[in-house]
Order: structure tokens, then sequence, then C-alpha cells
């Protein structure tokens, strides 16, 4: 299984969790090539992973067998149209990063109806630990799956899901997801602050608190509510915690929150559907 000669379109910090992931897995910099306009991007790449950067899209493409586009949704349509030759020439697997972009879509503007593999994963792919959905156009043979795989395997954990649509839904969960976990770290360690505890302390308490809580969720056979029970003294202090967390209704909260982030996906895909 080859993953060679892989181009980047868009160096910012998708790509970069991405070539942080493949280059610590032991692929070659120099087979990975990275196109982004900006001179500051370029050189921040270059220094730390020794991978080859180009200001121009094309000269990143030529001989890629894999192509990864890491721009923003609204960037897409021009960015696909002003590389369609160049993509057709090439006629690499296309991974797309970017959220709420059909695969239809990017077929459109590329003029064929290339194999595309859409992928959602999040920033953690850094650390080698992100949680990554994909799916599969129908042009993606079994070859081009095992390529994906192994590329965004490099990343963290990885789920196919079958219906495009549930990317939306992933996108919601895990692509955004870091978000609210840093959130609630930033709220807890607050809290921490105004009950005396020093800043570095209470930092250090909740990022720690948070890994282990995701260590044990992780390695235990018991669902994160059991987890969450046997934390729970009755009587105690969990539970008084917990009990305001309840009358807030914590999970109608989160339901909406990932509601929105999905709708959101789900409005970017129906624009640029409609677009021509
Ligand atoms: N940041 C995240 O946690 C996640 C982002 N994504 C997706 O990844 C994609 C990129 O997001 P980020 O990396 O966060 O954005 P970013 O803004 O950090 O990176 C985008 C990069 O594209 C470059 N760029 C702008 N115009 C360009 C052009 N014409 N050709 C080539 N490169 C160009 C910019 O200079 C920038 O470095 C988005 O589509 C987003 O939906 C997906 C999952 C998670
Ligand atoms: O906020 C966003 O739109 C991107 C997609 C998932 C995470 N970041």
């Amino acid at each position: 299984m080859t993953t060679a000669r892989i181009a980047f379109i868009g160096g910012g910090n998708m790509a970069t969790s991405l070539i942080a992931g493949l280059t610590a897995d032991g692929h070659a910099p120099d087979t990975i090539q990275v196109a982004d306009p900006s001179q500051e991007r370029r050189e921040t790449l270059q220094a730390s992973f020794g991978v080859r950067a180009f200001a121009n899209n094309a000269e990143a493409i030529a001989n890629a067998e894999t192509l990864v586009l890491c721009v923003k949704p609204q960037m897409a349509a021009q960015v696909c149209t002003d590389i369609a030759a160049a993509v057709t020439a090439a006629q690499p697997l296309i991974i797309s990063v970017m959220a709420g972009v059909p695969e239809q879509a990017m077929q459109r503007w590329f003029g064929a109806p290339l194999p595309v593999v859409r992928a959602m994963p999040n920033t953690p792919a850094m650390v080698q630990t992100g949680a990554i959905g994909l799916h599969a156009s129908p042009e993606v043979d079994a070859e081009g799956r095992n390529r994906a795989e192994t590329i965004l395997r490099a990343a963290g954990l990885i789920r196919w899901v079958e219906d495009e649509a549930r990317i939306d839904a992933v996108t919601a969960i895990s692509g955004s997801g870091p978000a609210y976990f840093f959130l609630f770290m930033e709220a807890l360690e607050a809290a921490g602050i105004e009950l005396g505890l020093d800043p570095q302390t209470a930092r250090l308490l909740t990022i720690q608190t948070a890994l282990g809580a995701a260590k044990m969720a992780m390695e235990s056979a018991a669902p994160p509510s059991r987890l969450r029970e046997q934390v729970t003294s009755p009587g105690g202090t969990t539970e008084r915690a917990l009990a305001v967390f309840q009358e807030a209704d914590l999970h109608a909260l989160v339901a909406r929150a990932a509601r929105a982030a999905r709708d959101r996906a789900a409005d970017i895909s129906q624009t640029l559907s409609e677009q021509p």
C-alpha cells in the first residue's frame, strides 16, 4: 500500500494536523507537497516538517497520487475550478476535509467524476489522537479506500459512514467536538480559580482530569454513565454538582449545540449544491 506523493491544497490548521500525523507515522516528508498563498504558512510547514511548499496550487498537484483539499468551504468552488485542469491531468484520489462540501459539487467543479473521499478529522490529529469520519463516493475503489484509511489512520481513529449526509453528524460531534471540550476546560479552570486555586494548578488539574476521564472511558468496558456513577457518592459532592448541570438540562443543551453544528454543515452543502 503506497501513500506516496500527497499534495495538500491549503496549509492551515487542519493540513498541519494531518501532516504532523503523517510525518510522525514515518511518511517521507519529501513526498508531501503543500500549496498555500501565505508565505508565512509555507515557511512554517517547511521548517516544522521538511515538506515541500508551493505558492502555486497546480505545481503542488503535478504527479500527486492523492490530493487533500484543506481550504475553507467558502473557497471550495473557486479553488476546485482553478485546479481542475491540473487535477484531471494527475487523476489523483481526492480527499476533502472541507466541512459541508458535497462530493458531487467537487466532481462538478473538476468537470470529471473523480474518486472523492470526504474525511472529517479534528485538530487532535496533531497529536495522532484525531477522530475521523470517512465517506467514499461510488467512484472510489478498494485501493482508494485503503489509501485514504492509511493516510487518515496516521492522524487517529477512523470510522466509515455509509451515507454522505452522516458526515454532517460527524462534523457536529467530533469535527467541532474538541472546541466543546476546550470550552468546558476553560470553564472548569475558571471555576477552580474562583474557588481559590492558583491559575497554574487550576489549569493542570483540569487538563489532567479531562485526560484521565477520556482514557478511562476509552479503556473501560463500562459506558460513561457507569463511570460517572462510580465517581458519584450518594449524598456526596459530585451529586451536588451534577444536580446543577441537570437543572440546566445539560443533555438538551448539548443536543441543541450539536444540531446547530449539523444544520450549519447542511446549510453549507445546500448553498454549494445550488452554486454553478
Ligand atoms: N480546524 C478544524 O478543526 C477542522 C477543519 N476542517 C476543515 O478543514 C478546512 C480548513 O480549515 P482550517 O485548516 O481550520 O482553516 P485555515 O484557515 O487554518 O487554513 C486554510 C488555509 O488555506 C489557505 N488558502 C487560502 N486560499 C487558498 C487558495 N486559493 N489555495 C490554497 N490555499 C489557500 C490559507 O492561507 C490557509 O492557510 C475547512 O474546510 C474546514 O471545514 C475539518 C475538520 C476540523
Ligand atoms: O468550525 C468549522 O467549520 C470547522 C469544521 C469542523 C471544525 N472546524
